[in-house]
């Protein structure tokens, strides 16, 4: 038997022998790495509808109610405090759970959950952890360097995570452990915030309780967020095709929610409506079950251009003309997105994702400008056709400039994803740019069809941002 399996081994035993109920006569956790998957849980049997596949009971949850270590150092977790000091407020969810994750690899056999966290995985393919020119596949995307978030991770960890770690070393290490130095501390704590991205769950949906209960999971009511490493719930892969769901009751229970799920079939579960972009940062990997909820982001600054060149508006003109506007009424970024619906009951993707309009954010800021124009230069748009004329125009080359922003043109896209020899992370920077290329074409073809014709600025009932406007 290999380490992989025997590892997968331990952990169901453990699983068991902490009162979790697995349906090994329904399911088995599977070795999916041939297809890149890491495990998985696979039918072994046909599963009807609403039968529970697994319970975890709320103690085998790792988070700051079950771990030790808030009691042993309970400062930084203590949220009650109203704290000036940024170096010392309280930490949040997130940065609690990597906290508790770190002492709980660093008690080694110590940790009671020992052998759930050695299946859990020690290298990742979410781009925090990609190289220079691994990232350049993915400029002109949504997942720039601030959405991927390595500094701020990083400037994080410094500040908050590491000191608490340093001036407690008897505290997180076990007796007679190696102590980390900082770069490996800051290492395992990327590894375990990466981990609670990818694998733990929100637990806001716990049953009622009381307010004045002290125990339970009712500590983080502020944030209303309550992070917890969900042992099993996490082995699930997940798609936006799916057929499992996770009950938050007393226990945690994960039901089948198809008529029949066939013998030999992976169960998964719902991370959400995610752009391929999201998938990839939160997760590291990509789905075509996901395309269809792709988004591309268009920049002011692009708009902004077109129209100065379409106009012959000259820089300082246009500034003179945002200053009409208040402070961050103006947006930068314009989310184009697909109609997409909801999957149904049965997880099933059923409804027909369209693009039915490029943003009406953007329509409304572009109405709302091209007015203020209207007043500086009136010669420029001296009636409404021509307000059409110009509104068509720049949306159209916006949003063929978006396309010069990539590495690559779709094309050359659609013929990389052909080649068998394209590294994993290559090929995912590629699916995520096609899909964004796919619908500005979408976009461009509905343009030309005359869709989605700009607000009126003269009508009354139009709620827009033009009425945020200083005059
Ligand atoms: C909650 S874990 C699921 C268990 C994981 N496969 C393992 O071996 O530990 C989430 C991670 O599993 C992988 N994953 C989940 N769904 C997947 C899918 N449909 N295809 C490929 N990988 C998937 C991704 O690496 C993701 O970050």
């Amino acid at each position: 038997m290999d380490d992989f399996q025997a590892a997968t081994d331990r952990f169901l035993a453990w699983f068991k022998s902490v009162g979790g109920e697995f349906r090994d006569d329904l399911i088995e956790i599977k070795d999916l790495r041939s297809r890149d998957a890491g495990r998985g849980i696979i039918a072994i049997k046909d599963i009807p509808e609403e039968t529970t596949l697994f319970i975890i009971p709320r103690d085998a949850i790792i988070n700051v109610q079950t771990s030790a270590l808030p009691r042993l150092l309970p400062r930084p977790f203590d949220r009650s405090r109203d704290e000036a000091d940024e170096y010392d407020e309280p930490l949040d969810p997130w940065s609690s759970l990597i906290l508790v994750m770190m002492y709980e690899f660093l008690q080694g056999q110590a940790s009671r959950w020992k052998p759930y966290l050695d299946v859990l995985p020690e290298t990742f393919d979410t781009p925090i952890f990609w190289t220079e020119s691994e990232l350049r596949e993915l400029e002109g995307t949504c997942l720039t360097p601030e959405k991927i978030g390595k500094q701020e991770s990083d400037d994080m960890i410094r500040l908050r995570i590491l000191p608490l770690i340093l001036q407690n070393p008897s505290m997180f290490y076990a007796r007679g452990a190696r102590h980390l130095p900082e770069d490996e501390l800051l290492r395992l704590a990327h590894r375990m915030g990466s981990t609670i991205m990818a694998y733990a769950f929100d637990l806001t949906d716990e049953p009622e309780q009381s307010e004045d209960e002290e125990e339970g999971w009712v500590e983080d009511r502020e944030d209303q967020v309550m992070l917890g490493m969900v042992p099993m719930a996490d082995i699930l892969n997940a798609n936006a095709d799916f057929n499992a769901h996770v009950n938050h009751g007393e226990n945690l229970e994960v039901n089948s929610l198809r008529s029949n799920i066939v013998s030999g079939s992976e169960i998964l579960n719902y991370y959400g409506p995610l752009p391929s972009s999201e998938l990839l940062r939160r997760y590291g990997y990509v789905t075509p079950e996901h395309r269809c909820y792709d988004v591309a982001e268009i920049a002011w600054s692009l708009v902004r251009s077109s129209l100065c060149s379409h106009l012959g508006l000259a820089d300082n003109e246009m500034d003179e003309i945002e200053a009409k506007f208040d402070e961050d009424v103006l947006e930068d970024y314009f989310l184009i997105e697909r109609d997409s619906g909801e999957p149904s009951s049965e997880g099933r993707l059923t409804y027909p994702a369209e693009l039915l309009e490029i943003s009406p954010v953007l329509e409304d800021q572009m109405t709302a400008v091209l007015k203020e124009i209207k007043k500086l230069r009136p010669g420029f748009i001296p009636d409404k056709r021509k307000r059409d004329e110009v509104y068509d125009t720049i949306i159209t080359t916006a949003l063929k400039a978006k396309f010069g922003q990539y590495p690559t043109t779709l094309e050359e896209d659609e013929a990389l994803l052909q080649q068998g020899d394209l590294s994993k992370r290559h090929r995912m920077a590629v699916s995520v740019r096609l899909g964004e290329k796919h619908l500005l074409r979408e976009g461009l073809a509905l343009r030309s069809k005359g869709a989605g014709a700009p607000p009126d600025p003269d009508d009354p009932n139009e709620e827009s941002v033009m009425k945020r406007a200083k005059h």
